[in-house]
């Protein structure tokens, strides 16, 4: 029997994203951060708006605009591949089939022209030729994302779908290809709370299931506990504590982290007003 696949499917070092500015100094989102991931393993990255998660996620596909983004790194390896070293055509071929991505805003993958076969079809004949009845296979990732009577949404363009179900078709769209790892941006940030509980459950199912790994990317530590084994605290570019979920939810050393817990509303229990932030101590922490 062959032995286990152990390398890393991330290996990030020392990653640095610059955005250049007309006539300005270049803006340093993210500022030498160091992540890993083995196979099926999978990551929360947790933290406010404007801390880098995003740019971080999108630099691993190097889907951020070039010229005016200048990634640099010790080491960004996905799966393998030198990332800062592929040509457009080698990154073409890694994106969709070995990492895939779901956004917040249904809008940013569906199109709204198309219908759902239409866009699947697209993703199944370019990653997957092996595939031969395509019908059949989208049917089947509709149905694995819980998407009831899928014959019936076939047909369908996007506008016929309420949120919760076009969050489901994304991730549909996401996963048939099959990749090894899923970037899921703030996958449940437009959702009403039962539904971002569904599709994170839904998440945590499918990575299970298919043996993927997911990177997710929350504000919000609330949902992580379920999907997530390892998480790592961002703010304002750089990682200021990183662990396993269960160690950091327990026992978290940074005044971020702490902070970003306490955010969290627990059920029953009375909260007079809200917990903000003190900056002043974090950043004293830095
Ligand atoms: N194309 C761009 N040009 C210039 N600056 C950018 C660009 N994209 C992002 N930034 C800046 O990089 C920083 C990090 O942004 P990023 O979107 O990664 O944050 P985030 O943690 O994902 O926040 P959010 O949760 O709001 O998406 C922010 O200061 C943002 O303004």
């Amino acid at each position: 029997m062959p032995a286990p696949d152990s390398t890393p499917l991330l290996e990030i070092e020392d990653l640095k994203i610059a955005f250049q500015r007309y006539r300005q100094e270049p803006v340093l989102a993210v500022k030498g951060i160091d992540l890993q991931l083995l196979r099926g393993e999978s990551l929360a990255i947790v933290g406010e708006s404007g801390s880098g998660k995003s740019v971080t996620a999108l630099s691993l596909a190097r889907l951020l605009p070039e010229p005016q983004t200048k990634i640099t790194a010790k080491t960004l390896r996905v799966n393998g591949h030198d990332v800062l070293n592929m040509n457009e055509r080698a990154l073409r071929r890694m994106r969709g089939k070995e990492i895939a991505y779901v956004f917040q805003e249904p809008s940013s993958s569906l199109n709204p022209v198309l219908t759902i076969r239409t866009q699947m079809a697209e993703a199944l004949r370019l990653h997957r030729p092996d595939v031969t009845n395509l019908d059949e296979e989208i049917i089947q990732w509709l149905y694995k994302v819980g998407i009831v009577e899928p014959e019936k949404r076939l047909r369908a363009y996007p506008h016929e779908l309420s949120g919760g179900m076009q969050q489901r078709v994304m991730i549909a769209m996401a996963l048939c290809c099959q990749p090894q790892l899923l970037i899921a941006d703030e996958p449940t940030t437009a959702l009403d709370v039962t539904i971002q509980k569904q599709i994170i459950d839904l998440l945590a199912d499918l990575r299970t299931s298919l043996g993927m790994s997911i990177v997710l990317i929350t504000h919000n530590f609330a949902i992580i506990r379920n999907i997530a084994d390892k998480v790592a605290v961002m703010f304002r570019g750089q990682i200021v504590e990183s662990g396993s979920t269960e160690e950091v939810l327990a026992n978290p050393q940074h005044p971020y982290t702490k902070a970003l817990i306490a955010c969290v509303p627990k059920l029953g229990v009375q909260q007079d007003k809200l917990q903000t932030i003190d900056y002043a101590a974090v950043e004293a922490a830095l």
